[in-house]
């Protein structure tokens, strides 16, 4: 492990060499355990005390520095899935391929925060950095102790007006998706992407509830709550800045055809992920700055 921490970590927090080597950090307080590698700024791990994890993680999730972590909290940026323009890779852009850079940690009475970095110039010859010719200055501020809140500024430096796609794609741990209900989102306008889905415009009618591969782009700026009936517990996603909620749960196919994702696994996650994507990216003007959070409150139903 080659990682250069230059800030000041309080004692809750430790540099770890975690799993396939890669540097993480990991957070140990009163209120939580968390851990957050620096390879795509990815939170693999929250626990609040008293309960049980509420981020999922992957079994067969690779640890290399040029894959992508299955499971936690992915980000997207600048593009979501394949992008708007033809030929986008990788699959969700570059930001969850990167190293961050560690900029402050701090723990204020056990609510440990953290802050990351990447620039363009950090991404510079990297998988799909030579699409995006875009200057930017991105911040990532995760904010872990009985609730999780991720922050995702980003800073356009340039004189040129631009627009990017993000996402935070987290992985929820459910006892049981097929008992899982998502609520909501009733009225909601959604794309939906699953193969037999479309693509269309649909709207919903009540909760979501989960009987196939889910995947769909929901127009929605408001919460989310998972209804967990199996393990007694409701996690509500409420978000700032978001005009797009994404439900996904790839079933028995797609689960099997993904070389990180254990065959058996599907039932035991579903993503609802706070985004801005498609006809809602972010248009940037010149030194200006766009956040979108997401928070994590789990309660025992
Ligand atoms: O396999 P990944 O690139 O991580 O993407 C996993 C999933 O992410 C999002 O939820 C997309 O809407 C899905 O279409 C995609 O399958």
């Amino acid at each position: 492990m080659t990682t250069a921490i230059t800030v000041d970590l309080p004692p809750s927090v430790a540099l770890v060499e975690a799993s396939g080597g890669l540097p993480a950090l990991r957070i140990s307080t009163p209120l939580a355990e968390g851990e957050v590698y620096l390879h795509g700024a990815h939170v693999t791990g929250w626990v609040p005390a008293g309960h049980d994890p509420v981020v999922w993680m992957s079994k067969a999730s690779r640890f290399a520095p040029t894959e992508p972590i299955r499971g936690g909290v992915p980000i997207c940026f600048p593009w979501f899935g394949p992008g708007r323009e033809p030929g986008m890779s990788p699959a969700h852009g570059f930001a969850r391929l990167a190293d961050w850079r560690l900029v402050g940690a701090s723990d204020d009475d056990s609510v440990v925060t953290l802050t990351f970095r990447l620039g363009h110039e950090d991404v510079e010859g990297s998988a799909g950095a030579e699409k995006w010719a875009h200057p930017f200055e991105a911040t990532y501020t995760v904010v872990m102790g009985s609730e999780l809140t991720v922050y995702l500024a980003v800073r356009n430096p340039g004189d040129e007006e631009y627009s990017y796609e993000e996402a935070l794609h987290t992985y929820l741990h459910v006892q049981d998706v097929t008992a899982v209900t998502v609520e909501g989102l009733d009225g909601a306008r959604y794309l939906d992407k699953a193969p037999d889905g479309g693509p269309y415009l649909k709207t919903q009618s009540g909760p979501v509830t989960f009987t196939g591969e889910t995947d769909r782009v929901y127009h929605s700026s408001g919460s989310a709550v998972v209804v967990d009936p199996a393990r007694a517990r409701t996690i509500t996603v409420s978000k700032e800045s978001s005009a797009d909620t994404v439900v996904w749960n790839p079933w028995t196919a797609k689960a099997a055809a993904m070389p990180d994702y254990d065959d058996a696994e599907w039932p035991t996650m579903v993503c609802v992920e706070t985004a801005n994507a498609l006809d809602n990216a972010v248009v940037l003007a010149p030194g200006a700055t766009h956040t979108m959070s997401a928070t994590y409150a789990v309660s025992h139903a």
